[in-house]
């Protein structure tokens, strides 16, 4: 007989509805500017100074005090670093460049790709063909970007490179961060041996932790990876140990239907209460997420390695990192039918400028699926070849 189980199972939608009003525990501190990429500005920062801090000569050439003459007697040069000079002759011109302060009484700068430079007595002058020479041309004015004292970046942030630029131009060489504390990367399963032992044949290595723990690392973020046998009392010892060091905990297999996934029932016996236990979708179908009122949150993928990859990327990451799902969308080649009540992930393959479906053999296929630059996300029942994807 065959059974319908979709009648208990969320949609991916809901999935991210719920894991989106989870908070991400975080712990606050202060740390050097260089490691705090990807962390979460925990202050506001403000401008020191005003920016750009003085009238910013955007280009190489000459700044002007006189826009309606096409000759000007040279007058000095200031290069960028030094001091800001005055003009004093209303129609000369001094040599600048990129970066200097504009001198003083000048009002436009003209690039020097526009000028000629030539002698006239002995003295130097310079002559522009332009027509038209606009007040504040390649001038960037103080203050423009942002008044001394303003937020000039808010706290909340997800701090990038350029995040890390602004806030070393304001001073800042450390900063309050909240940060994720390391995470406890669970497998469990009798037949997982480790990478570097001879699996019999019935058994095989375990690859889970070592992936969840590589893309923690791509996000900077640490953690300690414990292994679990299908022993419940062990389960739960080992479970108990970790949540006194970790807020989060990720733990893959042992949570579908078989009599050994204890995952579950031992979490709820922890405290935890589900948020759900399975989504319509293909691969990932017994992804378990729970939460602790204490603050904990766990999340248990399905042991299959590459429901396991998809649940974690789609999933724990875009809780994590804050995305609300995939957004890119194209046309993908290659699609099948959609499935009847599952939502379908898709492994998809750039070929030149196209995207196409990668051929693979289901969830416990790390080969082919190594191939894979995205998922895309086909709806249950839904026959549109434009699909919304996201990248892996
Ligand atoms: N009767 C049912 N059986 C299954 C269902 C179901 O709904 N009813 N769901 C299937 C789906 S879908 C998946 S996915 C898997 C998930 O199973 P578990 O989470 O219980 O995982 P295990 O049974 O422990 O392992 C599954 C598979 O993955 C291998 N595995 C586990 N951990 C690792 C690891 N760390 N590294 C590499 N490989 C790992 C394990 O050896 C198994 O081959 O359940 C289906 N069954
Ligand atoms: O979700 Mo399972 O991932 O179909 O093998």
């Amino acid at each position: 007989m065959v059974t319908d189980d979709t009648n208990d199972m969320i949609t991916p939608e809901e999935a991210f509805q719920i894991i989106h009003h989870i908070p991400v525990p975080t712990q606050k501190s202060q740390a050097p500017l260089i490691d705090c990429l990807g962390k979460i500005l925990a202050e506001d920062l403000l401008a020191d100074r005003d920016f750009p801090p003085f009238d910013r000569v955007m280009m190489d050439g000459i700044a002007v005090g006189n826009t309606q003459i096409r000759e000007w007697k040279w007058e000095g040069m200031t290069f960028a670093g030094e001091p800001q000079k005055t003009l004093s002759n209303p129609d000369g011109a001094w040599e600048i460049m990129t970066g200097a302060p504009l001198p003083k009484n000048c009002v436009a700068v003209i690039k020097v790709e526009d000028l000629t430079f030539f002698e006239r007595d002995g003295e130097k002058w310079i002559s522009c063909q332009l027509e038209n020479i606009e007040s504040g041309s390649f001038i960037h004015p103080q203050g423009s970007d942002i008044l001394q004292g303003q937020i000039i970046l808010n706290q909340g942030t997800r701090l990038k490179a350029n995040h890390i630029a602004i806030a070393a131009s304001v001073g800042y060489s450390k900063l309050w961060v909240e940060s994720i504390q390391p995470i406890g990367v669970y497998s469990s399963g009798d037949e997982l041996v480790p990478i570097d032992s001879q699996p019999l044949e019935h058994q095989i290595r375990s690859s889970n932790a070592i992936m969840m723990q590589s893309a923690l690392q791509e996000h900077r973020i640490s953690s300690q990876h414990y292994h679990m046998p299908d022993n419940p009392t062990i389960i739960h010892q080992s479970l108990l140990d970790g949540l006194e060091k970790h807020d989060i905990l990720l733990l893959s297999g042992g949570v579908s239907a078989g009599k050994k996934d204890y995952i579950p029932g031992i979490l709820q016996e922890l405290g935890f209460t589900a948020k759900f236990h399975k989504i319509a979708q293909k691969p990932g179908k017994p992804l378990w997420l729970g939460t602790r009122p204490d603050g904990k949150v766990i999340f248990a993928f399905p042991g299959n390695p590459i429901s396991t990859l998809v649940c974690f990327s789609i999933y724990f990451l875009s809780w994590i990192l804050d995305r609300k799902g995939p957004k890119p969308q194209g046309k993908i080649l290659g699609l099948s039918a959609p499935l009847k009540n599952l939502d379908h992930w898709i492994p998809i393959q750039w070929d030149g400028n196209q995207a196409k479906v990668l051929e693979h053999n289901g969830s416990g296929d790390l080969v082919h699926w190594q191939h894979a630059d995205a998922l895309a996300w086909q709806k249950a029942n839904n026959n549109s070849e434009e699909l919304i994807y996201f990248p892996m």
